[in-house]
């Protein structure tokens, strides 16, 4: 199988990018539980129902039944008899509420006991005080999303510790989010840029979603965040999702490719999943699962419809593509474990965050390229119309623009600079003789023999015609003067061989000096043009010079 240069880079990038991404999630402190405190226990733990009758037995992990129903769990502490453990830390990825209570004998009325919760802020452990003369608790939990639950007694000082892991972890993620915000937002003040105007909604949206929903405001005491609920939570999550997909399809042009397509996978299913946010404010559980069902669509969706626009070379599409893998990949392995496919990882607990950091990073890439593209293809266009099509000089008005550089550069510094007009003699004859295209072909290879004659500084250019303009900077006359006897000597001495016929060819020069009684370009170059009509008159093939 043959793999393209461009499909090889692709896969490259993706293979990178993915390499750094799990790199980043491996290297994250305050993760798996296990891996970073190293003194704990496992209580002994037995899941219940509301009648008491033990449903499974000894497992140190288990799976909540969501839909805001009621959990129960009992832990017995006996075999963790050291005084060493004075929290007990519940993991679990989607909280919503906690009661601890003393275990009863069956059909006897539970009370309940109130711990002290630490103040540890994480969106994914919750850690209480346990009371030494407590051997056995039950706990009740009550999740919406069915999700992993685990429960372990630790050390406090060693708990706090890898708290402050992740209090660096948080604070490198967003200074990163951050520094990516501002500095699109200036390429956006400064370029006016359409695809950053659908890039910035997306880009603070998502930052906010990822600051709600890992718990950041806690690190920094804002408490009162707790209070905004999850509600808004997920109507900020449903419109990062409304506006990635907005952005991807103003940046992609998928419309274009596909408009049917488009509109009933991505955009209608985008609207549903940003009113559903709006419904999320009073109706929690339908809005949550119509958002979620949607942006997991969304994710799946889109893939497919990015890879036949790979081919198609659209730009800078390939850092959407892997940006996209790179989300869904993250998307799956949080779905995954919500629905207990999956153990609890640093893939789940870090994905989304880093991911979207990644997707940050590399949509502002394809942005930044294409932007780069657009200006390579501006300069293109910019440098065609100057320069004339058949003998690749300079052209009239690139002749004009320099002209006028020169002439206001040799005013100020009171130097003396020479301008001159070539022009090939009986032309006529050689379009008659051997055809227009043979007359073309002449008027390049003309072209040639005058630049490999001229200096690096000169600055050479079809006037018209068969006639070019020659602007020598910072050239006295009688300078002037030796390079154009130069280039009579370059034509008429040595024979064109034009379509394998030899070509006898001579020019006539008529060539002045720019000076500072000239009140524009246009005045030297009307003087050459007279000395040049001079020197047809006079025989051709020859040099007149006039001073002014
Ligand atoms: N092949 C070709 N011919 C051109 C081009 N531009 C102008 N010409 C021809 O150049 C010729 C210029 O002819 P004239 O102005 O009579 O000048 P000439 O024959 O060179 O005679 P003198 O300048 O008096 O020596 C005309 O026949 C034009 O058609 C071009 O781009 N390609």
């Amino acid at each position: 199988m043959v793999v393209s240069r461009k499909a090889f880079v692709i896969w490259l990038e993706l293979l990178l990018v993915v390499g750094l991404f799990f790199s980043v999630i491996r290297l994250m402190p305050d993760s798996f539980f296990e891996r970073e405190v190293e003194n704990y226990c496992e209580p002994k733990a037995e899941q219940i129902n509301a009648l008491q009758t033990v449903k499974e037995e000894n497992k140190s992990q288990f799976k909540t039944s969501g839909n805001n129903q009621f959990d129960q769990y009992l832990l017995t502490f006996e075999h963790c008899s050291s005084k060493d453990y004075e929290l007990i830390v519940i993991e679990l990825l989607y909280f919503k509420a906690i009661k601890f209570m003393t275990p009863g004998k069956p059909g006897d009325e539970k009370s309940e006991i109130d711990l002290k919760v630490v103040n540890y802020p994480s969106s994914r452990f919750q850690a209480y005080q346990l009371d030494s003369q407590l051997d056995k608790i039950v706990v009740e939990v009550r999740t919406k999303v069915s999700s992993r639950i685990s429960f372990y007694l630790v050390n406090q000082a060693e708990f706090i510790q890898s708290n402050h892991n992740a209090v660096v972890y948080y604070a490198i993620l967003f200074s990163a989010f951050i520094t990516i915000a501002i500095f699109n937002s200036l390429i956006y003040f400064r370029s006016g840029d359409s695809d950053y105007a659908a890039y910035l909604p997306f880009l603070f949206l998502n930052a906010i979603f990822i600051f709600l929903s890992e718990g950041v405001y806690r690190y920094l005491n804002w408490e009162w965040f707790d209070q905004l609920g999850a509600a808004v939570t997920w109507l900020i999550a449903a419109s990062s999702v409304f506006f990635a997909n907005r952005f991807i399809i103003r940046f992609t042009q998928l419309d274009l490719y596909y408009p049917k397509l488009t509109l009933w996978a991505l955009k209608v299913p985008a609207r549903l999943c940003i009113s559903f946010g709006v419904i999320a404010l009073f109706h929690i559980n339908i809005g949550l699962v119509v958002i979620q069902l949607m942006s997991l669509w969304l994710s799946i969706v889109t893939f497919p419809m990015l890879i036949p626009l790979l081919k198609k070379q659209v730009f800078s599409i390939e850092y959407v593509f892997v940006a996209w893998s790179i989300i869904l990949l993250a998307i799956i392995a949080r779905v995954s474990y919500g629905l207990g496919v999956s153990e609890l990882s640093n893939l789940v607990i870090y994905g989304v965050a880093v991911a979207s950091l990644f997707e940050s990073l590399l949509l502002s890439l394809a942005l930044g390229d294409k932007l780069v593209q657009f200006k390579k293809r501006e300069t293109r266009l910019y440098e065609r119309t100057l320069t004339d099509e058949l003998t690749q000089l300079n052209n009239l008005r690139a002749l004009k623009e320099e002209g006028g550089k020169v002439f206001e550069m040799s005013k100020t510094m009171n130097s003396e600079s020479a301008l001159a007009m070539v022009d090939i003699d009986h032309f006529k004859q050689v379009n008659d003789n051997f055809g227009h295209l043979a007359g073309d072909k002449v008027l390049q290879a003309v072209s040639m023999r005058l630049k490999h004659a001229l200096r690096e500084q000169d600055i050479l250019g079809r006037y018209g015609g068969e006639e070019y303009l020659i602007i020598m900077p910072q050239t006295p006359l009688k300078d002037a003067q030796k390079i154009m006897a130069r280039i009579l000597n370059k034509i008429n001495q040595q024979e064109f061989v034009i379509e394998k016929q030899l070509l006898n060819l001579t020019v006539s020069i008529g060539l002045t000096a720019i000076t500072i009684d000239d009140n524009n370009i246009e005045e030297s170059i009307s003087r050459a043009d007279r000395a040049l009509y001079k020197a047809k008159s006079s025989g051709r093939n020859q040099i007149i010079s006039v001073e002014n």
